[in-house]
């Protein structure tokens, strides 16, 4: 037997060798029967350590603190248990955010529980972000652009960037992650590990103090909705990734925040199931009456979910407007190839553009000479020929067939154009074929002057 003194002593060495893993620890654990919530490093012990669980003395002692606990959040009125602490701004982790203290909204209709965001974002991210109750914005851009940055600036949870934040009419800058009213679903979902499926989703309901057995119902009801209510009593680990990926997009939704920020919640799913998740998050987000941000490299998904588009790069914001706007006027490259179409970035002349590699794209309606100019190409109106083309068009460049791939029923084909890179041209496998087009094939590209769409930066 283990003197208590000796015990409590092993207790606090494990627990600060446990503290040095930082953020994979800092999950809750609920003790077996109750809603309370214990921190990991007793719940570890508890579940991994055979010394530990033959430690009689150490057992009381989390015995005695689950006591504590369980006092603790009856003397705070928390039916779910007092969540953890948050981990510090400068822990860079990715732990699951513990629900806001809201209340959940019914209607949309109700102006009180409506929450407009401002924030202004300093750092590797620099912006100034106001957005109506009800909006989402699509966050897009290059890798590296900062758009998780972003994200994780305005929980609170970087020290690459400083958020300071306002939602509804409350600021939140100097609460910790999990007292702003904030959801957060990252790129791994970051379930809890040692709960199902079920009790993950319900657990910002049950911390906010609805009845067990009404939490759990929404929180199946949701993952109904999501397609993995069949799931609802599997563990994280007895789940693939995309419905991983689902199940923490339930417990997001569920959890009614003010703020909800979506890390490319879509990218593990296949094509069927992203469309019919990608439409439960349409009609939520119709009803929701925060902000939702939605990191997305996915066109379909920025046009389809968001009100706004908010192009970044560089941690700079290139384009903040409606889908219909960035597709029309992209305002950089990056967004237009995003959009499919080409793009290339150059200097008007009275008859085009100067592209920066050298070569001149004429357009049928050319900007003032000496305007920064983006030309903008739809795939389709970029025709291929074996020789030369006479006549029109009026922009034929010399290539080498890089890549072909399929997109649809049709075929993009990537060719490789002295002062034109990245050229791609869509057309049908039949056009393929008689052309004999393969990886290598020496071609000529021809645009029209008026498929050349001049946009001024
Ligand atoms: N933990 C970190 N420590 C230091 N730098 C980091 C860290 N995480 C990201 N960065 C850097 O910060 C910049 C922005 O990264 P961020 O993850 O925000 O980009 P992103 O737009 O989300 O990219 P992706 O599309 O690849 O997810 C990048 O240059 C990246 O290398």
């Amino acid at each position: 037997m283990v003197a208590p003194g000796l015990a409590a002593g092993a207790a606090l060495t494990w627990a600060r060798a446990l503290g040095e893993f930082g953020a994979t620890i800092t999950f809750a654990g609920n003790l077996p029967g109750t809603t309370q919530t214990l921190p990991l490093q007793v719940y570890l012990l508890l579940q991994e350590s055979p010394e530990a669980a033959t430690s009689v003395s150490l057992l009381l002692l989390a015995i005695a603190m689950a006591v504590l606990v369980a006092l603790r959040g009856r003397w705070t009125g928390g039916a779910g248990g007092r969540v953890p602490e948050a981990r510090n701004a400068a822990d860079d982790s990715t732990r699951p955010l513990d629900p806001p203290p809201v209340p959940v909204p019914s209607q949309k209709a109700d102006p009180a529980q409506r929450w407009p965001l401002h924030a202004v974002v300093s750092g590797f991210t620099q912006l100034t972000l106001d957005a109506a109750p009800g909006t989402t914005i699509a966050v897009v851009g290059p890798n590296g652009a900062g758009k998780t940055t972003l994200l994780r600036a305005l929980l609170g949870l970087t020290p690459r960037a400083h958020a300071e934040l306002r939602l509804g009419a409350t600021e939140v800058t100097a609460l910790p992650p999990h007292r702003r009213g904030v959801a957060w679903v990252p790129q791994d979902g970051a379930l809890f590990p040692h709960l199902s499926a079920v009790t993950n989703t319900a657990y910002g309901l049950r911390a906010r103090g609805v009845p067990r057995a009404r939490a759990r119902r929404e929180a199946q009801r949701w993952l109904d909705r999501l397609g993995v209510g069949h799931l609802a009593h599997r563990r994280p680990a007895q789940l693939s990734g995309g419905q991983a990926g689902r199940v923490a997009l339930a417990r997001a939704l569920a959890a009614r925040p003010r703020l909800l920020l979506l890390d490319e919640p879509l990218a593990a799913l296949d094509q069927t199931t992203r469309a019919q998740v990608r439409h439960t998050l349409r009609a939520h987000l119709d009803d929701f009456d925060g902000v939702c941000l939605i990191v997305t490299h996915d066109p379909v998904e920025a046009v389809a979910l968001a009100d706004r588009v908010l192009v970044l790069e560089d941690g700079r914001v290139v384009q903040d407007a409606p889908p219909a706007e960035v597709t029309r006027h992209p305002r950089s490259p990056w967004v237009a190839r995003m959009l499919g179409s080409n793009a290339w970035a150059g200097t008007a002349t009275s008859g085009g553009l100067t592209l920066s590699g050298g070569a001149h794209l004429v357009a049928a309606d050319p900007l003032a000479a000496g305007t920064d100019a983006l030309a903008v190409i739809a795939p389709e109106a970029v025709a291929l020929h074996r020789e030369r083309p006479r006549g029109s068009p009026r922009n034929v460049y010399p290539g080498t067939v890089r890549e072909i791939t399929a997109l649809g029923s049709r075929l993009r084909i990537l060719v490789d154009c002295e002062g034109v890179a990245g050229l791609v041209a869509e057309i049908t496998p039949a056009a393929a074929a008689e052309l004999g087009l393969r990886e290598g094939s020496e071609v000529f590209a021809g645009i029209k002057a008026t498929e050349v769409r001049l946009v001024g930066l």
